[in-house]
């Protein structure tokens, strides 16, 4: 396991456990490391870069992601290919896509329980799929189906705006018999997006990830529901507060999506009346950078040393120093926050915003997993006098998921194609120096 960022020595592997000669780790010292489990469906996406005309003669809405039947994907993929609009194929899906980041950033495993072609054929979407993933996901859970697995046709329009048409394959055809119970029992987060109830006919999907949040929720894994695309919660926003209320601990969203589930345009005000829901609550906000809140205990709040910020919640960031805790791990609960503007101030030219928010979602589960394998690993350790969710600060952890961002904005692809520098070029600018 990497850790995210540089960070104080003391509380480093168990120095206490070294040879006092040779500074090494003595030979039986073994280091457990956790795993992140996510489950998604299985997606390539193939990019194109279009006219705003084609959206509406595809009838499909600007920005978001929609299901097609598989006619009109085709008839799609027959337009962009034979006017040569195709720019990349590669893996996709939002949970693919963030285990592969995770595995990337912390250069451990993850698991993705999801749906895989039983023939693969060198070239075709299963085989690019398989060929654009971090080996350190373990793709040994994925259940074999007779037939395609799902494509996203990510149009990208002249102002670096994505939006999905989604051709589905048997992507949905994951099912509940094939969870694993002890998988989820000993990982230290199930990771899931909201599009596993996008589930119709002989689609199972969606009692597959009940039953995986079933067992999750029993042995206390923190689950961690990223909300996906904006109206599929406008449709039924009671049913997704009263979802998360009852299974969801840490809520990824986008402003917009924030908006359709609490109600909330500002994304301060969106992301507290989220944790009337959540316990953690990551709100991404494109040119506006990013948001987190959280509970801490008023025993383990801590001040902030930057200047005290206003907004719709008047010094909203002055506890942004502590480190998030399940609410029902707290005696005196006080809800905490932090925000960060992009990462210097975004890259030059954004040529798509793919995936920036799932990006931002690796960080933090990054976190999570190095707070589990620090406390695994040193439990003895000061740091853990504190049952903190997560290793870091909110204020540290929004550093760090706005520095992934960036990076995907960067490299125009929503898969990380390698982890983050240990130090950047420039300490100045280095937010976790
Ligand atoms: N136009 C932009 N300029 C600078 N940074 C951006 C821009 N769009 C996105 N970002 C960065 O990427 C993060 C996630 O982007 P966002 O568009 O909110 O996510 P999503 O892909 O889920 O819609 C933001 O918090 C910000 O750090
Ligand atoms: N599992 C699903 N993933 C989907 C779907 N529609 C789009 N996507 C994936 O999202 C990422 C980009 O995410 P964002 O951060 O830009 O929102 C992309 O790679 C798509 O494959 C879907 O219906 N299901």
């Amino acid at each position: 396991m990497r850790f995210p960022g540089r960070r104080k020595h003391k509380h480093y592997f168990p120095v206490d456990k070294k040879d006092p000669l040779t500074k090494k780790l003595t030979t039986d010292v073994e280091l457990k490391h956790p795993y992140v489990v996510g489950m998604d469906q299985t997606i390539v996406d193939i990019e194109a870069h279009v006219p705003e005309s084609l959206l509406a003669e595809f009838k499909l809405t600007k920005g978001l992601s929609q299901l097609v039947p598989s006619e009109i994907a085709e008839a799609l993929y027959q337009y962009i290919d034979a006017n040569n609009l195709i720019v990349d194929q590669h893996a996709g899906g939002t949970i693919g896509n963030t285990m592969h980041n995770y595995s990337v950033l912390a250069d451990d495993r993850s698991v993705l329980y999801g749906v895989m072609s039983q023939n693969i054929k060198v070239g075709n979407y299963a085989y690019q799929y398989l060929c654009n993933t971090s080996s350190k996901v373990d793709l040994q859970h994925l259940q074999p189906v007779d037939g395609a697995i799902g494509r996203a046709f990510t149009l990208i329009t002249e102002d670096g705006e994505r939006t999905f048409a989604i051709d589905s394959g048997k992507m949905n055809r994951l099912t509940p018999d094939f969870i694993d119970e002890e998988l989820i029992k000993n990982s230290c987060a199930f990771v899931i997006s909201a599009y596993f109830t996008r589930c119709s006919g002989e689609d199972t999907l969606d009692k597959a990830a009940l039953k995986a949040i079933e067992y999750a929720n029993k042995h206390k894994v923190p689950v961690v529901l990223t909300l996906g695309t904006r109206f599929m919660i406008d449709e039924k926003p009671q049913w997704w507060r009263d979802f998360i209320k009852q299974h969801v601990q840490v809520l990824a969203m986008n402003e917009e999506e924030a908006e359709a589930l609490v109600g909330h345009s500002d994304p301060l005000l969106a992301a507290e009346a989220a944790l009337d829901l959540a316990d953690l609550v990551l709100c991404t906000a494109g040119p506006l950078g990013l948001y987190m809140a959280g509970f801490t205990d008023e025993t383990f709040k801590r001040d902030t040393r930057y200047p005290l910020l206003p907004g719709s919640i008047p010094e909203f960031n002055r506890y942004e120093y502590s480190r998030p805790l399940l609410k029902s791990l707290c005696s005196n609960p006080i809800k905490i926050y932090s925000h960060i503007a992009p990462y210097m101030g975004g890259p030059d030219k954004i040529k798509n915003t793919n995936g920036a928010g799932d990006g931002a979602l690796a960080a933090v589960l990054h976190d999570i997993a190095s707070n589990a394998y620090h406390s695994t690993n040193v439990p003895e350790s000061s740091k853990h006098t504190v049952p903190a969710i997560t290793y870091s600060s909110l204020s540290q952890m929004c550093k760090y998921a706005n520095r992934v961002s960036f990076e995907v904005l960067s490299q125009s692809s929503p898969r990380l194609s390698k982890g983050l520098p240990e130090r950047e070029d420039s300490l100045e600018q280095a937010y976790w120096h």
